[in-house]
C-alpha cells in the first residue's frame, strides 16, 4: 500500500538492504525448529506475519493477535499495580530527559521483570526479536518497554520513536490492553506514512492488537480517548555503546 520510500536513515538502509537480500534468497522458516508446542508454532505464525508486513511496507498491524493468557495476565497486573508505580512520562534519554505536556501527558512505568506478567512479556518480546534478527537481519540488540496509562483526555502528540542519523531505536512494538473498546471511545493510534501525511492509519487500541513499525519511518501520535487506556510500548535497539559508556544511560 505505501510504496512510497523517501531518505532513509542509516538503520533503515541497513534492514531494506537485509530485506532486499532476503527477497532474492528466500531463507527456510524457523518452525522446524521452534515447533515444540502449539505456542511456539502460533507465534511463529504471528511473527512471519510482522516480518513479511515489516518487509512490504514498515509497519504490521495485527488484531487479536498477542496470545491470550499473555494479554489476559498483562491486563490484570496493569490493573493491579498501583497509581504510585506509574510516573509521568517525557521525551528524551538521560541529561536529555524533559517532562512536556506540551507532546505528551501519559503515565508510564516501565517494564524490568520483576513480575511474572512482566517476565512472560519480555520472553515473549524476546521470542520475536530473535524471530526478526533471523529472518530480516535487523541486528536487534535490546529490548526496552513500558506499560502505559492514558487517563481521559490524556495524549501523545504526533512524533518519531526514534530520529534519523543518532537512532538506535530500530523496530517500535505496541500492545493493547483494552477489554470491549468502543468506536466512540477514541484513543486511537494514528500512524503517518511520511511527514507529509496528515490522514495516517487509525488503529483501535482494542485488546490483543499488536503494531510493531520501524522507528524512524513513521510518525505517530495518540489521541485523546474517553476513558484509561491501558498499552505497552516498547522498542528493540541495535547497540550503540561506545567505550565505557554503558548503552541505554537509563
Ligand atoms: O500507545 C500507543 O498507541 C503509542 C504510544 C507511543 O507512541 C509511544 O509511547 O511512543
Ligand atoms: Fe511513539
Amino acid at each position: 500500500m505505501w510504496t512510497h520510500r523517501h531518505a532513509l536513515g542509516p538503520v533503515a538502509r541497513r534492514a531494506v538492504a537485509a530485506l532486499t537480500f532476503i527477497g532474492k534468497h528466500p531463507v527456510s522458516t524457523a518452525k522446524s525448529i521452534l515447533s515444540l508446542d502449539d505456542s511456539h508454532t502460533l507465534d511463529d505464525t504471528l511473527f512471519a506475519r510482522i516480518a513479511r508486513e515489516i518487509e512490504e511496507r514498515g509497519y504490521s498491524i495485527c488484531p487479536t493477535a498477542l496470545p491470550e493468557p499473555l494479554a489476559r495476565a498483562l491486563y490484570q497486573h496493569g490493573q493491579s499495580m498501583k497509581k504510585q508505580e506509574f510516573t509521568s512520562a517525557g521525551i528524551g534519554r538521560g541529561e536529555d530527559f524533559v517532562k512536556s505536556d506540551f507532546v505528551r501527558t501519559d503515565q508510564i512505568c516501565w517494564i524490568t521483570g520483576e513480575s511474572t506478567a512482566g517476565a512472560s512479556w519480555l520472553d515473549w518480546a524476546g521470542g520475536l526479536q530473535r524471530f526478526l534478527n533471523r529472518r530480516l537481519f535487523l541486528g536487534l540488540f535490546s529490548f526496552e518497554s513500558h506499560f502505559a496509562h492514558y487517563a481521559p483526555g490524556t495524549y501523545y502528540k504526533r512524533h518519531y520513536d526514534a530520529f534519523r542519523g543518532e537512532a538506535n531505536r530500530v523496530l517500535s512494538l505496541v500492545v493493547y490492553l483494552n477489554p470491549g473498546w468502543q468506536p466512540d471511545d477514541g484513543g486511537e493510534l494514528v500512524l503517518y506514512r511520511d511527514d507529509r501525511d496528515d490522514h495516517g492509519t487509525r488503529v483501535v487500541p482494542l485488546m490483543g492488537t499488536v503494531v510493531a513499525f520501524l522507528s524512524e519511518e513513521f510518525p505517530h501520535e495518540v489521541l485523546p480517548a474517553q476513558r484509561d487506556r491501558y498499552s505497552i510500548a516498547g522498542w528493540f535497539r541495535v547497540n550503540t555503546s561506545v567505550n565505557n559508556r554503558l548503552d541505554p544511560p537509563r
